[in-house]
């Protein structure tokens, strides 16, 4: 049996090494699974031959650090990178908007398998929680969707196109559960990835959105018949219970709210990714993240 010590807070602890949890940590760079357990396997043979049964978690790292960098240096720089991240006292939080229908679950789901976190939350079911609590009669717009919310307006503006002031609406409100699930994260020092239609830039309270740990990602599909197509890929799976038809006939207004929110991103410069590969464009998010939040130790306020 391999030992390995950590302490926390100057209180010393040890737990037995672990393949599986190596093998995982490993997901941030592009080994893959199969390969991540095989390095396990390897590191762990490479202790036992050297006698080694007690370890101190910084010289376990030290030595996947070397191993990796003897494989291949981008694996270790990318390991390393991410560990910088974690080092972070500040929980991340990680938000990813998008039109419905351009990949913001999937892609928040691929991120979530590459950063190793374990909370994910979509922005539809805060809002099927919201429902129940906000009757019909009170807020038409929450009973709606994000594309077809201008039919509950009830005295339209005369400023603004029906539609986009439905969707604000629509976004507007539920960005109030939006904003409590940020506020809990915090809170709790809970990493978690929010996605969903309802994430817009510029609708979140400044004062969350300004902390450097929070991170904002606007998801489009540029060419319009990839984005159709997306539809057809997800109601194909027989699970889905959401119709095809409903999309399709809103396919013009959900193009209309994609252009509303890359106005929005760029207003507000937030990282807009065109989602056509997922590798890519969990790359881009990777990248973006440690970036942005890797240098930060102890994470300030942005000055204002
Ligand atoms: N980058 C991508 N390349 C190919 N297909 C994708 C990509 N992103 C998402 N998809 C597929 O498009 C469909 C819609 O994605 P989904 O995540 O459900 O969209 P959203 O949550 O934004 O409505 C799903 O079938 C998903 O597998
Ligand atoms: O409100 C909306 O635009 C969609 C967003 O869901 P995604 O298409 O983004 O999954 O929710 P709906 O009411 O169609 O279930």
């Amino acid at each position: 049996m391999i030992w390995v010590i950590g302490d926390v807070e100057g209180r010393r602890y040890r737990e037995p090494f672990s393949k599986g949890i190596l093998a995982r940590s490993l997901s941030i760079t592009d080994i893959g699974s199969e390969r991540a357990y095989e390095i396990a396997s390897e590191i762990e043979s490479k202790l036992i031959d050297g006698d080694i049964n007690e370890i101190t978690l910084t010289d376990l790292t030290n030595f996947i650090v070397d191993y990796l960098d003897y494989l291949d240096p981008d694996y270790a720089k990318k390991y390393l990178n991410w560990r910088e991240v974690r080092k972070s006292k500040e929980p991340l939080i990680i938000l990813i908007g998008g039109a419905s229908g351009v990949g913001t679950s999937s892609m928040a789901f691929e991120l979530a398998s590459k950063l190793g976190l374990k909370n994910l939350i979509s922005t539809d079911m805060i809002r099927e929680v919201m429902r129940k609590i906000v009757s019909k009669e009170l807020s038409p717009v929450i009973h709606k969707s994000s594309f077809d919310a201008h039919e509950s307006i009830r005295i339209p503006s005369i400023r603004i196109d029906s539609i986009i002031e439905g969707f604000i609406s629509h976004v507007d409100v539920v960005n109030v559960g939006v904003e409590a699930i940020i506020e809990r994260s915090l809170k709790e020092g809970i990493s978690i990835i929010i996605e969903g239609v309802h994430v817009v830039p510029g609708f979140i309270r400044k004062d969350l959105i300004s902390k450097n740990n929070i991170i904002i990602f606007t998801l489009v599909v540029d060419d319009p018949e990839t984005h159709k197509q997306r539809f057809f890929t997800r109601c194909r799976q027989p699970w889905v219970k959401r119709s095809l038809e409903k999309y399709i006939e809103n396919f013009d207004i959900i193009r209309k709210t994609q252009d509303f929110l890359i106005e929005q991103a760029k207003i507000h410069d937030s990282c807009i990714i065109d989602n056509v590969d997922v590798t890519e464009t969990v790359d881009i998010m990777v990248n973006e993240i440690i970036e942005k939040y890797g240098g930060l130790k102890n994470v300030e306020q942005k000055s204002e």
